[in-house]
């Protein structure tokens, strides 16, 4: 694990997978400690503000007392932004062109690369998985092929997010954007178990918005089409976060046709009036299904190529952020709603115990009752077994022993009566509250 030069973006640490423990061995848990140092190292370190679109450090901002009111009254958060979609939708572009047309509208902002198998990345990460976890030696050590050594690298990617987190929140204040790039198979962050921790870690802190991405060239197709939207339909459903489409590739194909198919039905069901296949069929009955889903969404196209539309596309996301503070104001409730139901559980059980303890407060009833009825089993058994054989002499020791055991089974036989009594009164108590 080294850190990189000053100026760099920062790593986090390469995850120690060791291939001598190549057979069935579990691969190490990531090195937290090792981030922890990072984490520290970080205050001490600049990120490329070119690269990265992060503001210059003598931002007049900064040069105000950290006692004032006016930096301390508001606290700026950066938006995260998840790009989602099919394999070669143009994710990755869709990332590089934005980071291009944020850095050249002075908007600062990082990028964090979540594809643990991307050969190479066309914009600068601020957080790569692929210096943490190495997929290829992921998929030797636990027998995968590519798929799943993808979906385990982002898991244990996920195990360590809160590390990302504290990286992250060392740069608030200075970023208004945090795109994440995802794997190129969208069922690896969507339906493995790291998806809804990554997105859920992230928008209980920051606004988070998801941006998925549509290759429009493709969505030509009445069934590709269809295929897509109830995917995004399935994604917005999941992390019910607010939620953009972004048709990319509209320097090949317009994107027109894809927003009518969406707000008019009819246009929709015409182009499928000219197909006669089963699967026009059953697109059409699921096309009535998504109306719902198409007025909860917002969408834009652009292009990666050409830059187009990319305007639009930071117009939608400041939308997204407004609309996240509603699902704030919802999680905010949620969270409360659930401790409150926690405390309520809490106060149940205590009240419980309480009714199950003894006079002098120390034990409940049926603990201190089983306990004498087992220990004076086993000393009866005991002191039965040893007296059984009246022609062995008994030494000095073996009286004592007796004498105690006898007192012992007299202090246990009391202390049972007295339970036994306890008890009743408690039933004959309770048998009188119920009359
Ligand atoms: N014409 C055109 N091609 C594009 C555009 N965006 C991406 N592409 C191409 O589409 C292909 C896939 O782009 P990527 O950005 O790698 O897509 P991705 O979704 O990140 O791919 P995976 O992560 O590998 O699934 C590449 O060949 C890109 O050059 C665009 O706006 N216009």
């Amino acid at each position: 694990m080294s850190l990189p030069p000053e100026g760099d973006a920062i790593q986090l640490s390469k995850m120690d997978v060791d291939s001598s423990q190549s057979t069935g061995s579990a691969v190490d848990v990531p090195d937290n400690e090792a981030l922890k140092s990072i984490v520290e190292g970080m205050a001490s370190s600049s990120v490329d503000e070119n690269a990265s679109g992060a503001k210059p450090k003598a931002d007049a901002a900064d040069s105000i007392p950290s006692s004032s009111f006016a930096k301390t009254a508001i606290k700026k958060q950066p938006l995260c932004v998840l790009v989602l979609g099919m394999a070669g939708s143009g994710k990755t572009s869709v990332v590089r062109r934005l980071s291009t047309y944020l850095a050249s509208a002075r908007k600062p902002f990082h990028t964090i690369n979540l594809d643990p198998a991307v050969k190479s990345v066309p914009f600068m990460p601020y957080i790569d998985i692929r210096d943490t976890v190495n997929y290829k030696e992921v998929m030797k050590q636990y027998g995968l092929g590519p798929n799943g050594g993808i979906v385990t690298s982002l898991n244990l990617f996920s195990t360590m997010f809160d590390d990302v987190l504290k990286l992250i929140a060392k740069k608030e204040d200075h970023l208004d954007y945090i795109i994440f790039d995802t794997p190129g198979q969208i069922e690896v962050f969507n339906w493995s178990a790291s998806g809804p921790i990554i997105a859920g870690a992230l928008a209980s802190v920051y606004p988070t918005v998801i941006l998925y991405v549509v290759d429009t060239v493709r969505s030509n197709n009445t069934q590709t089409f269809m295929a897509n939207m109830l995917y995004a339909c399935s994604i917005l459903y999941k992390y019910k976060l607010p939620f953009i489409i972004a048709f990319n590739k509209i320097d090949i194909t317009d994107c027109k046709f894809a927003f009518e198919w969406m707000q008019d039905f009819e246009v929709f069901q015409d182009v499928l009036a000219e197909e006669s296949t089963f699967s026009s069929n059953l697109t059409r009955s699921m096309s009535l299904a998504l109306e719902e889903f198409y007025c909860n969404i917002k969408a834009c196209g652009v292009s990666s190529f050409t830059g187009e539309g990319m305007a639009d596309l930071v117009e939608k996301l400041a939308e997204g952020a407004i609309e996240y503070e509603e699902y704030r104001a919802e999680y905010e409730h949620l969270k409360e709603e659930s401790s409150k139901r926690r405390e309520e559980e809490k106060k149940k059980s205590m009240d419980k115990f309480k009714a199950d303890i003894t006079a002098d407060g120390k034990e409940p009833i049926s603990v201190v009752r089983d306990a004498i009825r087992n220990e004076t089993e086993m000393l009866v058994n005991n002191y039965q077994s040893d007296s059984g054989s009246e022609d062995e002499e008994l030494d000095a020791d073996d009286i004592e022993e007796t004498k105690e055991i006898e007192s012992f089974q007299s202090f246990l036989r009391q202390q049972k009566e007295k339970a036994e009594q306890q008890r009743a009164h408690k039933i004959r108590e309770q048998n009188h509250q119920a009359e």
